[in-house]
């Protein structure tokens, strides 16, 4: 497959200026803040960078140790990561760092959103693929030490359109790592009114920043309604 050249494509209701125009940034408070650029691929650009990582990425769905259990991720998944940085491990699963070598495709997107966002450096990406209704994130935050104590993080979504909420954590859930173990260990719900949901378009851009990984969770949640196939890149760098 020859390397995709993320450009603007002309759009009769857009204008050059269009991401910048209609790119939303949320204060979360507290030094969080989340920023979403519906149209950061172009919607044909999109399509074949979907089809090319459903097509040659190695996926898989690894079993999980949640809270003394074993569970299967409730999504497919693949870790990229560029050479020599410590390992990743979450749920007691380590997944292999594959090169950014390996699929070509993906540098062009993370060239795109270094222009995106001045001053990032992401060195690592999680790939995750939604294959229907069923699969889904629990409640989480990505805050493992490998990451710091403010990351940025930039996620990249194509395909099927899916929910994408954050909830402020409370004093007991900041202990807890998500909802995808037993039902008797999963978060109380809450009376928390800090709740954010983004419907992740296909090609949007959501960065998450500042103290958003401490302070919040975030969620992909299952669907009623039978959907297709969904795939999020969530690059990180890894201090
Ligand atoms: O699929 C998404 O939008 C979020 C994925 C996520 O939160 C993660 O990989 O940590
Ligand atoms: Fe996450």
């Amino acid at each position: 497959m020859s390397l995709l050249k993320l450009k603007a494509v002309p759009d009769p209701d857009s204008n050059p200026n269009d991401n910048a125009k209609k790119t939303q940034t949320i204060d979360l408070g507290n030094g969080s803040e989340v920023v979403y650029v519906p149209r950061f691929v172009a919607y044909d650009d999109g399509w074949e960078f979907f089809n090319y990582l459903d097509k040659h990425i190695p996926w898989t769905r690894p079993t999980l140790r949640v809270f003394g259990r074993s569970c299967l991720q409730p999504r497919d998944t693949c870790y990229v990561a560029t050479a020599g940085l410590p390992d990743l491990i979450y749920s007691g699963y380590q997944p292999h760092a594959y090169s950014w070598d390996d699929f070509p495709p993906l540098k062009d997107i993370l060239d795109a959103v270094h222009k995106m966002l001045p001053g990032t450096r992401f060195n690592s990406l999680l790939l995750n693929r939604y294959k229907g209704s069923n699969d889904y994130a629990g409640w989480h935050a990505d805050d493992e030490k490998l990451y710091g104590s403010t990351p940025e993080i930039a996620s990249v979504s194509f395909g099927c359109e899916r929910e994408f909420f954050l909830k402020k954590k409370s004093r007991k859930s900041s202990q807890e790592r998500s909802d995808e173990g037993p039902p008797s260990k999963r978060l109380k719900k809450s009376n928390n009114v800090d709740q954010h949901c983004f419907r992740l378009k296909h090609g949007s851009l959501l960065v998450m920043r500042g103290y958003t990984q401490r302070d919040w969770l975030h969620s992909v949640p299952k669907r009623a309604k039978a959907e297709t196939t969904r795939i999020n890149l969530t690059f990180r760098h890894v201090l």
